[in-house]
Order: structure tokens, then C-alpha cells, then sequence
């Protein structure tokens, strides 16, 4: 469990957390979403004790990562996958690192063999692809077998193979019953990940919710409908008083107002074949880059 209290970070006269506080629960994975510049590498670098707040306070565990006294055991981090020392190998970088925190070698087979990397261990980690290194990384994170894990944009710029291998591996954890903190400024890759999500633009929280609700909230009764029978559906919807509008597009009806299920239903109980009955997701980023606009307008006039 992490939990941030009016955290807040000024570099000089740049602010880049403002007064944030939210709570990450264990057994979920939580999505820290935001646009670039946003502040969630700060945030996570306080979370570490990498970087001091100026005001407010973050604990882990409810206490302050600084005064734990074996913080592997703790908390696990990815921040950044290419911080190894290029000509060693993959385990040697997991030695060194099991060393420095009197974590047994044994626990360096168990993680490389957790993230697939056992057949490549002797290899140097210079050489590595950007995938392998992620994963390299995340074994990293879980050396001490923490309860707490963080990972900072862990999916740019993998391929898809190496983005649905991270999304699971996070899943697993979290059903371990870890505290999964994961940031990203993409809420489509978010939106498949997390089951809960803290919001952030210019330092200040947005919104925390479920994604689930997020959603719910951002594509609010958008659907999609095609049917051999549109006209008799619009005709039908029409006539009802919670229908805002409704508008063909591309051969669709865009109906708002109304949810699927019950368009589904009265398209069934009249006798109509629906060949298409969508949630719009569309509107998904929309709502986030509506959520976040002034942020991005801030830094962009910066
Ligand atoms: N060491 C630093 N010195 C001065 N300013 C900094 C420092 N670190 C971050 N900032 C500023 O603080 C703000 C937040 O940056 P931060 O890197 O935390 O955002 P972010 O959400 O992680 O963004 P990104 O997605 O681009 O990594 C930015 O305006 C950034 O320029």
C-alpha cells in the first residue's frame, strides 16, 4: 500500500507535484496516468526516496521508504531498463545487485527464471533488446520479493509481443496480492492493464477511480448500432424520451443517451437483427485529453 499525503515537489520556481494525495491497494494493478510532464517520475522518485518532497509525505507500508530498514524486501522498482552496466551479464547485474542487499544468489535463478531470461543469463546485458531489458529490470524489481512494485513507463517501446508479456506479468503479480504501481501517459494501454486509476496533470491529481467506473464515465451511453432494420430501430428510439440524438454515420447509427443494453433489448423484443451494438471506446482518449487539456496547454506555453 502506498499512500501520498498533500505530496509536493518545486524544482526552483517549476511545480512539478502539487498538493497530491491518493492510496494504491494491494492485490490490484494501478495505472498513474498522465501527460508528459505530468509528474509521475517525480512522484515515484519521492515514493523511493530518490528525491525529497518539499511539502507532504509519501509513505510505503505507512512508512517512509528512507527509514525502512531493507527496502528490496519492501518495495521494487523499475525506473529506468537500461540502468545496467552494459558488459555484464544478465545475472551477474542480478548478483550484484542480490549482493549489495543480502539477498541469497539463489533468488537470481528464481527471478531471471520468473521473467524468461534463464536461457540468456550469461549473456551481456549491453546486448540486450529493449524487451529483454524490461524484463531484466523487472527481475530486478522482484529480487527482494516485495510486496510493493513500481514500474515507470514500462511499455515504451516495446513491441506487442513485449507490451502483452508485461500487461500479464503485472496481472500475476497482483493476483500474488502485490501493490502493482504502473505509470504511462497512454490511457488505451492503461484502460487494458489497471483496475484502478490515479489521474494527474501539472502535478495535480484529477481524478482516482476504477477503471471501470473511468470508463463508464468517459464513453457515458455512446453506442454504436448497425442493423438491416434502421430505420425501424431509429423510428423506435425516436420515440423515446431519453434519447439525446441520433445521427447516421458510415451506415451506423450513433445513438447517446441510451446504454447497449437497452438498445439490445428493444431491438429483441421487436423482432430486429442487430449486426453491430458497440460501446463507443473512442471517446475514451478524448475524455482523458479533455480530462488533461489544460495541463498539456500549460507546459506547451511554458
Ligand atoms: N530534476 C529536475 N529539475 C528540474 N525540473 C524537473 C526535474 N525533474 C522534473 N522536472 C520538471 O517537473 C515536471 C514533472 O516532470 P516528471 O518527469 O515528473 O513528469 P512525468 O509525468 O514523469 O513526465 P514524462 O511522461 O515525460 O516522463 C516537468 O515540468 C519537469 O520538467
Amino acid at each position: 500500500m502506498i499512500e501520498a499525503t498533500g505530496l509536493t515537489k518545486h524544482y526552483g520556481r517549476t511545480v512539478a507535484v502539487d498538493d497530491l494525495s491518493f492510496s494504491v491497494q494491494p492485490g490490484r494493478v494501478t495505472g498513474f496516468l498522465g501527460p508528459n510532464g505530468a509528474g509521475k517520475s517525480t512522484t515515484m522518485r519521492m515514493i523511493l526516496g530518490l528525491d525529497r518532497p518539499t511539502r507532504g509525505k509519501v509513505t510505503v507500508k505507512g512508512q517512509d521508504y528512507r527509514s525502512l530498514r531493507e527496502p528490496l524486501r519492501v518495495v521494487g522498482a523499475l525506473l529506468d531498463a537500461k540502468w545496467v552496466h552494459p558488459n555484464r551479464s544478465a545475472r551477474a547485474h542480478l548478483q550484484w545487485l542480490a549482493r549489495s542487499n543480502r539477498i541469497p544468489d539463489k533468488r537470481v535463478d528464481e527471478v531471471l527464471d520468473a521473467v524468461g531470461l534463464t536461457q540468456v543469463a550469461k549473456r551481456r546485458a549491453g546486448g540486450f533488446s529493449l524487451g529483454m531489458s524490461q524484463r531484466l529490470g523487472i527481475a530486478g524489481a522482484l529480487l527482494g520479493d516485495p510486496e510493493v512494485l513500481m514500474f515507470d513507463e514500462p511499455v515504451n517501446g516495446l513491441d506487442p509481443e513485449g507490451i502483452l508479456w508485461i500487461r500479464q506479468f503485472m496481472h500475476r503479480l497482483a493476483a500474488e496480492g502485490r501493490t502493482v504501481f504502473v505509470s504511462s501517459h497512454l490511457l488505451s494501454e492503461m484502460a487494458q492493464t489497471a483496475q484502478d486509476l490515479i489521474v494527474i496533470g501539472r502535478g495535480k491529481l484529477i481524478s482516482q477511480t476504477s477503471t471501470e467506473q473511468f470508463i463508464a464515465d468517459a464513453t457515458e451511453d455512446t453506442v454504436r448500432v448497425r442493423s438491416p432494420q434502421l430505420d425501424r430501430l431509429r423510428e423506435l428510439l425516436d420515440g423515446r424520451a431519453r434519447i439525446a440524438e441520433a445521427t447516421a454515420s458510415d451506415g451506423a447509427l450513433v445513438v447517446h443517451g441510451v446504454e447497449p443494453a437497452f438498445i439490445g433489448e428493444l431491438a429483441a423484443s421487436n423482432g430486429i437483427t442487430l449486426h453491430e451494438l458497440s460501446p463507443q471506446l473512442g471517446s475514451l482518449e478524448e475524455a482523458f485529453m479533455q480530462l488533461t487539456k489544460e495541463s498539456v496547454e500549460y507546459h506547451a506555453t511554458e
